[in-house]
């Protein structure tokens, strides 16, 4: 959610129209909430689009092979510990066009991402259960941030987009943003 805000401040016309698509679909007259993310077709791109760039586990979980095989020419021992870098993947130019760029349109057509190259839950049996839960919740907050508040960098420089070391891809500085309540939104927020 850092990384989706912090992209965001770094491209306002996302931020402006994710906006316009919450304004739309859900309006200032209710909070967002979760039988709305179906139609917030372009907060669903945000999403992906950070995920492919910065994902929360960059290595997947470590996994193991139950039996001797051969993966893209190489021979892998049974008992071998595999890990799959998804980072790599899915900043691969081969697989994706401007692979480093921040494009959530490139998910807008509905069929970017599909086979194995945006895994940010894994893939296959052991992928993750709960990722349609955490896609909500993302979804939900991020949502619910850009519908509330207007939000700002803290000065003219580009927000810090440099990873930090860690299994779970933090940011090596940690964000400060300025956010205000959305003239439209005031009144609403006022009842919380
Ligand atoms: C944005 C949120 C989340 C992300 C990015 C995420 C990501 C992942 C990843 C990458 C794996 C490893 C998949 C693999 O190695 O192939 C995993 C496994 C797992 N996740 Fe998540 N996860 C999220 C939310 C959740 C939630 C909300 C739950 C539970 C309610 C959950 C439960 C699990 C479990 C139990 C596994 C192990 C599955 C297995 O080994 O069979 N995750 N998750």
């Amino acid at each position: 959610m850092e990384w989706a805000i912090s992209l965001l401040l770094n491209h306002p016309e996302a931020m402006h129209k994710a906006w316009t698509e919450i304004t739309a679909e859900v309006g200032q007259d209710k909070f967002l909430d979760e039988t709305d993310l179906p139609k917030l077709n372009y907060l669903q791109s945000i999403i992906s689009e950070t995920m492919r760039l910065f994902p929360p586990a960059p290595l997947l979980l470590p996994h193991e092979s139950s039996e001797d095989c051969v993966v893209c020419g190489y021979s892998v021992p049974q008992g071998t510990m595999l890990f799959v870098n998804a980072w790599t993947i899915q900043r691969d130019p081969k697989l994706w066009e401007e692979a480093t760029r921040f494009m959530p349109e490139r998910f807008e057509g509905g069929e970017e991402g599909g086979g194995c190259k945006l895994l940010p839950f894994g893939v296959g049996r052991r992928a993750c259960p709960g990722a349609n839960l955490g896609r909500k919740v993302v979804g939900l907050v991020i949502g619910s941030l850009i519908q509330s508040f207007e939000w700002n960098r803290i000065g003219e420089e580009e927000t810090d987009m440099r990873e930090g070391t860690g299994l779970t891809m933090p940011k090596a500085e940690p964000l400060v943003a300025l956010y205000s309540p959305r003239p439209g939104m005031v009144n609403l927020l006022s009842t919380i």
